[in-house]
């Protein structure tokens, strides 16, 4: 963690009365990487988020976003930064267009709002008011509010939330967009897919603190294939297979499929392959098949519920 990292975080701890939502995290956001932070229902996203947005202090633990204090440094920092709330927290009676153009206003450089309206999809609804918008078109007003400014660091909280599946594709193709142009990027998503398309860090939390971190090839790759279907002659001596690969699961799902699960290091498919061909089995397919981040996810945050 140094002056690279736009975002650095500290033991961060945030309590709502007695109750602790994020229990000491850590973590850092290099400039100019896009950093997905996941977790469950309640593990604290948002409030991380508000913290180093200055709209909360933290109980205990260090913020620091582009080098200054969020909260004590609030008025400096703002120009610099674009936040998408979840939840709208618009103006209901003005229409997108004033919406958009007013933040505009607030920016010393801002971006064409025409082109953000028809990049969003919102050109038809400019003249509609914020409250008559669909949810997915507050969402996306909210997307181009935040980038309107121009900003260095942009705040996503479930950016594509409740969009329809072009829009979701638009939203992906501007952050890909801010990280091509070296705009630093902090987001929360309730999507595997959506971490793994475009986040250079993935962050999931637990229940306040931090379960796991790396890349999405990092939280991945930890044991190779992991899963192995073999189709074959059925009935075969599924235990005498299991026996020879150390905790591997081989079970016959079928009459002639074969699913092999756990830790298959590479040259577990050579040795995989002579034990088919030892029992005189003709094998017809292959299939090999990595973790996705879901799969890692999934393991990391079962029965986490708050
Ligand atoms: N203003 C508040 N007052 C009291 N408790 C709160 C407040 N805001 C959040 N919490 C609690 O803090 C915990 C963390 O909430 P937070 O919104 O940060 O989670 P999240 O990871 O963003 O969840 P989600 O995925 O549902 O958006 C939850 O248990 C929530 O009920």
């Amino acid at each position: 963690m140094g002056d690279e990292d736009a975002v650095v975080v500290r033991d961060l701890v945030i309590r709502y009365g007695t109750r602790t939502a994020v229990g000491g995290v850590s973590l850092a956001v290099a400039r100019g990487a896009v950093l997905a932070l996941l977790g469950n229902n309640g593990a604290g996203k948002t409030s991380l988020l508000q913290v180093c947005e200055g709209f909360r202090s933290p109980d205990a633990g260090t913020v620091r976003v582009l080098g200054l204090d969020p909260v004590a440094d609030h008025d400096a920092l703002m120009p610099r930064l674009g936040i998408m709330l979840q939840s709208g927290g618009m103006y209901p009676w003005a229409t997108a267009g004033e919406i958009l153009q007013l933040f505009a206003s607030f920016a010393a450089r801002p971006l064409d709002t025409g082109m953000l309206l028809d990049r969003l999809g919102l050109r038809r609804v400019a003249r509609t008011t914020f409250r008559r918008l669909s949810g997915g078109e507050q969402q996306r007003l909210a997307l181009a509010v935040a980038l309107v400014g121009r900003p260095e660091l942009v705040f996503l909280d479930e950016p594509t939330a409740g969009m329809d599946t072009e829009a979701r594709h638009t939203t992906w193709g501007l952050v890909e967009e801010l990280r091509a142009d070296g705009v630093t990027v902090l987001l929360t998503t309730h999507l595997l897919d959506e971490a793994e398309r475009l986040a250079d860090h993935v962050v999931i939390m637990r229940s306040g603190v931090v379960a796991a971190t790396g890349t999405p090839a990092e939280l991945t790759a930890a044991a190779g294939i992991d899963l192995l279907q073999v189709r074959a002659d059925p009935g075969l001596p599924v235990g005498d297979l299991a026996a020879r690969l150390d905790g591997v699961t081989v079970t016959e799902a079928s009459p002639g499929e074969y699913a092999l699960a756990g830790p298959l290091h590479t040259d577990a498919l050579a040795r995989v392959l002579a034990w088919f061909a030892a029992q005189g089995a003709q094998v017809t397919s292959v299939d090999t098949r990595r973790r996705t981040l879901e799969d890692v996810y999934l393991a990391l945050t079962a029965g986490a519920s708050r």
